[in-house]
């Protein structure tokens, strides 16, 4: 079938072709495919995978957004050619609508939300929502909850006494909802409709739709205890359950009371708050317990059937059967685009490199397949680029993590490509490690995926497992609050006034051990005093957008007069690395990358970094060069101008400079990241000072195979070992003056 594809990857996978496995009206009972075989799948990686681990040093994320040389026969020139072609057609679609066309596409728009099937629901959902104080929908994905439900209660004059949030869980959701619901109004974003995600805020004081972020609407309740500004609360994609949606359930539980009480008190100035929960789950029974036995509405059917394709026999690699699978859709299958589930970056980039490598052999009579990322740690505008449509007579192959399963509709996909695996968080609150594993999905992430297919036509699922192993799948995963580090979620509930975070009303009630673990971090960190209150340390570090320890670091950098510097590493943090190190480049990367290197470890090599871009003020060549990604460069960049904004909100100075005492910086981290340090054993290694854990210096660390007497560091996961990044070295006397809180009682 590959004639054309290289020999060695000259295979066909086979799927089962049922008829029957077609989910198109109510709720998907097919018996689809599932990945047992892919619980071994930890242990089969791809070759791909193993390079990105071995021993040497790389960058744990390799991306380059240039034409940079690779093991593929491409050119240069014809790698331009298809960046080029690529471009081309954002420039059109940033062009401004007039206002004549605005309103004429909502026109045209307005056949389309009239055939989605929740229109048939519409009066009865504003009926239920005008008379009760919480619902719970329940609809399947594609039905038309997310675009119309709130263009429902604002054509019932529920945006009357206040904006109408929908809050999402994913940046990428709220953005292209807000753009695509303002679109169906027929006002330009900004307006009637707005979004406001972490450093970008669209929304104004006259939008009645709002779409925005969890953790946007966890920091909106620092200032505004009632939410008083909202009339009615959407939580989409519930049943995701992410740590932020869980304490927003409480959150909004609470406030609903406390202005209903008001009212009741006779405060006439006060409005009641509307909640209505979505979710795509049949399992709503939860939710409607929870907010005390609300109503719960179905919503059946979806736009469009999608038909459901599983593997004949289980797969031990499965970067390299969506290869061959997208490969497989190309040459066979009608136009459309494809959209693949993967892990995370690193699987991702080197899959967009193979793709590439392997489309150069496509005979000629067939289209380009250009391959277009997207995953969490790129900045927005970036991730943008997936909607932007492909040049004619081409076709695209999304490759994304689950950032693209809920809630977008991605133009012109027809395809999807369900590997059937994620990475999942998990936090072990005994010895506060957090792990990052490769595991199988859930039903419900799997419907997710496959319902990406259908929201414009019919369309067709892979899954890249069988039947039998779809059927050993969970229904659901486990809420993130049960799995995960709940220091931020603490402090936002201090910082909101719940005095004892303990006894929160919470869905599902975190584990005792991880609850107390992150009120005794957040206590060395000297955000909580000694009864548990809220210190003025802590009220700034709540009001900060990033983790506690990093708040800290800010914090502390205004004693230590060295903000400027922390801004900038902070910043430099907030991506995944800076630096590119393709595969077939690896010697030259390393070679550039001397240059910057500082003794001190990853911190400071960071920082050196960053004066020498701005040296030559971001010169694209120099990036290119220097294996720098200029791309994570200029959101380094974003995220900098926006934490300095923050300081100057909060009196700080952001431009105090700690000059050339380098080493003043690195004791301001640790005064952040104290509990993160590890001391070098008399065997050589290194072993972390909180859980005596052996940890690993990850190859990507500038320290990787140095030896430090005491060192520490900005992230600690297990993977394959528990491996630490963004290292640098230390004197281990500076513990105890960093922490004597913490060290007072134990041995540094
Ligand atoms: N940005 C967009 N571009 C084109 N069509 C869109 C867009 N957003 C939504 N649609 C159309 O509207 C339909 C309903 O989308 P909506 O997001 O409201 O569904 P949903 O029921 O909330 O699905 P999900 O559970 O996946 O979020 C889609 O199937 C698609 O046909």
């Amino acid at each position: 079938m590959f004639n054309s594809i290289k020999s060695a990857k000259r295979k066909v996978i086979t799927f089962d072709d049922d008829e029957e496995n077609i989910s198109s009206q109510g709720h998907d009972t097919q018996s689809t495919a599932a990945p047992a075989e892919q619980k071994s799948s930890k242990a089969t990686k791809t070759k791909a995978q193993k390079e990105s681990e071995s021993s040497e040093p790389t960058s744990t994320a390799e991306s380059q957004e240039e034409p940079t040389p690779s093991t593929t026969t491409l050119t240069k020139k014809q790698k331009r050619q298809q960046q080029h072609q690529y471009d081309r057609p954002k420039k059109i679609a940033n062009k401004e609508p007039t206002t004549e066309a605005i309103i004429a596409k909502a026109k045209d728009l307005k056949k389309h939300r009239e055939a989605l099937p929740i229109y048939t629901a519409r009066d009865i959902i504003i009926k239920e929502v005008k008379e009760n104080a919480c619902v719970v929908i329940v609809g399947e994905t594609g039905s038309g909850k997310t675009t119309q439900i709130p263009q429902y209660l604002l054509e019932a004059g529920l945006a009357a006494h206040g904006t109408i949030s929908v809050t999402q869980p994913r940046r990428v959701a709220a953005i292209n909802l807000a753009k695509r619901v303002a679109e169906e109004v027929g006002t330009p974003i900004g307006q009637k409709v707005g979004y406001s995600i972490r450093f970008d805020d669209t929304s104004s004081k006259d939008s009645l739709i709002k779409y925005m972020t969890d953790g946007i609407m966890l920091r909106e309740l620092l200032s505004d205890r009632l939410l008083l500004r909202y009339s009615v609360i959407i939580l989409d994609e519930a049943h995701e359950r992410t740590l932020r949606t869980d304490i927003l359930f409480g959150m909004v539980k609470s406030i609903q009371k406390k202005r209903a009480d008001m009212i009741q008190a006779g405060r006439r100035d006060i409005q009641p708050l509307k909640i209505v929960i979505m979710s795509a789950t049949l399992d709503a029974e939860k939710f409607s317990e929870y907010f005390y036995n609300a109503k719960i509405m179905y919503i059946s059917g979806r736009m469009f059937p999608v038909k459901i394709l599983n593997t004949v026999e289980p797969q031990s690699d499965y970067v390299d059967s969506a290869l061959v699978t997208a490969f497989q859709i190309h040459q066979d299958e009608a136009p459309g685009d494809i959209l693949i589930f993967l892990t995370g970056q690193e699987e991702i980039e080197s899959l967009e490199k193979l793709i590439e490598e392997y489309a150069v052999d496509l005979p000629p009579t067939v289209g380009k397949l250009i391959p277009c990322p997207i995953f969490a740690a790129q900045d927005s505008a970036t991730q943008q680029k997936i909607f932007e449509p492909a040049p004619h007579g081409t076709r695209k192959v999304i490759l994304a993590t689950n950032i693209a399963e809920t809630s977008i509709t991605i133009p012109n996909i027809r395809y999807v490509v369900d590997t059937g695996c994620h990475k999942s968080r998990g936090y072990n609150a005994k010895i506060g490690i957090e792990s990052l594993l490769v595991e199988p999905i859930s039903k419900s992430s799997a419907r997710q995926r496959m319902g990406r297919a259908g929201r414009e036509a019919p369309g067709l699922c892979f899954r890249l497992y069988t039947e039998d192993s779809f059927d050993q799948l969970d229904e659901d995963s486990i809420p993130e609050i049960k799995r995960c580090n709940l220091e931020s979620a603490i402090l936002s509930l201090k910082a909101t006034g719940i005095e004892d975070p303990t006894k929160f009303d919470f869905m599902d009630r975190p584990s005792k051990s991880g609850l107390l673990k992150s009120l005794e971090h957040l206590y060395a960190l000297e955000a909580l005093d000694d009864t548990g209150a809220l210190t003025e340390i802590g009220k700034k570090m709540a009001a900060f957008p990033v983790d506690p320890p990093y708040a800290k670091v800010l914090l502390q950098s205004e004693k230590m007069e060295c903000t400027k510097e922390a801004i900038e590493i902070i910043s430099l943090l907030s991506v995944d690395t800076i630096f590119s190190a393709p595969s077939s480049k690896r010697e030259e990367a390393n070679e550039a990358r001397q240059k910057f290197m500082s003794l001190d470890g990853d911190h400071l090599t960071l920082l050196n970094t960053l004066r020498a871009y701005e040296s030559v003020k971001g010169d694209r060549d120099w990036c290119r060069e220097n294996f720098i990604n200029s791309r994570h460069m200029r959101h380094v960049m974003d995220v900098r101008k926006q934490l300095i904004e923050f300081c100057e909100r909060a009196g700080m100075d952001p431009r105090k400079s700690c000059g050339h005492d380098l080493e003043i910086v690195l004791k301001c981290f640790l005064a952040g990241f104290f509990q993160n340090t590890a001391l070098l054993q008399p065997d050589s290694t290194y072993k972390s000072i909180l859980g005596g854990l052996t940890v690993s210096i990850h190859p990507s660390s500038t320290l990787f195979g140095k030896k430090r007497e005491a060192i520490m560091y900005n992230e600690l996961v297990f993977t394959t070992k528990h491996y630490i990044r963004g290292v640098s070295a230390l004197e281990s006397a500076w513990l105890s003056q960093a922490a004597p809180k913490y060290f007072g009682n134990r041995h540094a």
